[in-house]
């Protein structure tokens, strides 16, 4: 209790979709926020206000009037919404939005510039990139600020996701690599889990004996890249015997060129964060 923010009473969350609950579920967990500071809003879906208020005791509403009271109290707004959604929820907003509110935007793509335009100039707006993993205190979330951002608020907004997991100050340029790296990576990481799982399967495994060699597997070599700081090349060299069975499988890999599959991939989703803004810059012309 002592921890929450006494600076930021509370938080509003424009959005109430997978993002805007892991970070709600974090900063509840970490006592950075209490339920009665947060609230989170939506357009429409009900059922989904029912399950975030059920299980946070967080303040909900879809309601137009409701909403609009619970912006305009916030001291901190957290954009949480699709980037085909940001025009009109940003439009909407510029009505309600106050100076002295911190804009906190977690939109791929949606650069400060177009936030600026949509809303007015003077806002302090934070342009964030976090990920899912935020929702148990090991996300990673890269932050790049407007000028309008005063040190102090630079602070809490630091203090929130670091308190959710590590946080980066980053120029904005590098908002678009860190969404395809560490924004969108969690992804990645689970369609291998995927892919190993249903391979285990196909070996004779039952699901969930699959399951639980697969995690613990994944688990184990997160921890030895944490523990023993060596780099991943060292490590995969000390499970490698030569002529061996990691060799025979990483010989398919190579030769299929995973490497390059997996570094085109991430390429293709920084284009894609870069494409994003600029479908939302062209609907604001
Ligand atoms: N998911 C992730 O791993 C990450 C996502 N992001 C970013 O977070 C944002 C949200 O993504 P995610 O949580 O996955 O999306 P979801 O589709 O899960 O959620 C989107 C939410 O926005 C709400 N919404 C849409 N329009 C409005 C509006 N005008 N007013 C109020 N609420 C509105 C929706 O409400 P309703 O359901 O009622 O329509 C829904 O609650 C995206 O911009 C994404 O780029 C960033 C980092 C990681
Ligand atoms: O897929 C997306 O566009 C969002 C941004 C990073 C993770 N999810």
């Amino acid at each position: 209790m002592e921890q929450s923010n006494k600076q930021n009473n509370t938080i509003c969350f424009f959005g109430a979709g997978a993002m805007a609950e892991a970070i709600v579920s974090g900063v509840l967990a970490q006592g950075i926020f209490l339920p009665e500071q947060v609230s989170v809003l939506n357009k429409s879906n009900e059922q989904r206000l029912h399950h975030l208020h059920s299980k946070y005791g967080v303040t909900v509403s879809n309601e137009e009037q409701q909403k609009q009271l619970l912006l305009q109290q916030a001291d901190i707004i957290v954009l949480a919404m699709k980037p085909k959604d940001a025009v009109a929820a940003l439009t909407e907003l510029q009505a309600h939005i106050r100076a002295d509110q911190v804009l906190v935007s977690v939109i791929a793509g949606l650069s400060i510039t177009s936030i600026k335009q949509l809303i007015g100039v003077k806002q302090p707006v934070v342009r964030a990139m976090p990920n899912t993993s935020s929702s148990i205190g090991q996300g990673v979330t890269g932050i790049s600020y407007s000028d309008e951002v005063t040190e102090v608020e630079k602070m809490t907004i630091q203090s929130i996701f670091s308190a959710i997991g590590i946080a980066l100050t980053i120029d904005e340029k590098q908002q678009s690599a860190i969404t395809a790296i560490s924004g969108s990576g969690p992804a990645y990481i689970y369609f291998f889990v995927e892919a190993m799982t249903a391979a285990a399967e196909k070996l004779g495994f039952t699901t969930a004996d699959a399951s639980k060699l697969v995690l613990h597997t994944l688990k184990g070599a997160a921890a030895m890249l944490e523990q023993t700081e060596l780099p991943a090349e060292q490590l995969r060299k000390n499970v490698t015997s030569p002529n061996g069975t990691t060799a025979a499988a990483l010989d398919v890999m190579i030769d299929q060129q995973l490497s390059t599959t997996i570094s085109d991939a991430i390429q293709r989703a920084c284009t894609r964060a870069d494409e994003l803004g600029k479908e939302i810059e062209r609907s604001i012309h």
